[in-house]
């Protein structure tokens, strides 16, 4: 009798390799990033928390390509990005990573449709094609019946799903968000977490969270605690019993 084959185990997507890096103030220079090494793996939400001040935007900014090492290597998706000049990294940001920051970065002119579509017509596709893409995604963060508004139309956790599905709409491997919910009340906040988590695990997408907030934590699949620069643990926490509400698990 032929025996289930086990479901295969996530691939490595993301690599930091003795990490370092410094910052120069003044006559003083103070390292941030003390000889980093990590494994990322794709379908998986990946938090990094930890204090005010010890190092995970650096880090996360590191990882997605945004700022170089001093020392060491960051190989996404089997690329060595420390290789890369600066066009042909800001190709492989192009066509592989997608970004969600604190502040939603949305123009206030455009509606929520077309602050999702603009963004693909730098990666060649067709009108037809971006708007098709831009709608599935704004129907996927569970914004389909507002995509006709601006953003001062919309509440802040409308806001940052805006921003969600205009990352989303560019099918990257690697999502990267900094502090995506600190803006936001509790309850927005785990919406915004939930719907990052449901891209990792549908998308097969690597998605990297950066917080302070430790509501978080139980969210994600993995959580790196850091602190001074150093990772001091890496776990994974007790699932969640309670879905978030406001937000439906798509039917496939
Ligand atoms: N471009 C820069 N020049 C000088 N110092 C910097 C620069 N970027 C970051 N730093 C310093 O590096 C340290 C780590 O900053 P970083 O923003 O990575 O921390 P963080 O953990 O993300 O903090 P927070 O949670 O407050 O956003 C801080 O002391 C910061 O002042």
């Amino acid at each position: 009798m032929n025996q289930p084959s086990p479901s295969p185990a996530p691939s490595i997507s993301l690599q930091a390799r003795n990490v370092s890096k410094s910052f120069t103030s003044g006559a003083v220079r103070a390292t941030v990033l003390h000889d980093l090494t990590l494994d990322m793996r794709a379908g998986e939400l990946t938090l990094i928390s930890g204090p005010s001040g010890c190092g995970k935007s650096t880090l996360l900014a590191i990882l997605s390509g945004l700022q170089g090492t001093d020392s060491g290597h960051v190989i996404a998706l089997g690329q060595d990005l420390s290789v890369l000049d600066k066009r042909a990294l800001e190709r492989f940001r192009l066509h592989h990573t997608g970004f969600v920051f604190q502040g939603f970065n949305l123009f206030p002119a455009l509606n929520a449709l077309e602050q999702v579509e603009l963004p693909l017509s730098y990666l060649g596709l067709t009108p037809v094609e971006a708007r098709r893409r831009a709608r599935a995604s704004l129907e996927e963060v569970g914004l389909g019946p507002r995509m006709g508004l601006r953003p001062s139309e919309l509440s802040g956790g409308e806001k940052q799903r805006v921003a969600i599905a205009r990352a989303l709409a560019k099918e990257p491997d690697l999502l990267f968000a900094d502090e995506p919910t600190s803006a936001l009340d509790s309850a927005n906040g785990q919406i915004i977490i939930d719907i990052l988590h449901r891209i990792a695990r549908t998308h097969g997408t690597t998605v990297l969270c950066v917080s302070h907030d430790p509501r978080l934590v139980g969210h994600a699949d993995r959580v790196l605690g850091m602190e001074d620069g150093r990772i001091l643990s890496d776990r994974v926490p007790s699932p969640l019993s309670t879905p978030t509400p406001g937000i439906e698990e798509p039917s496939a």
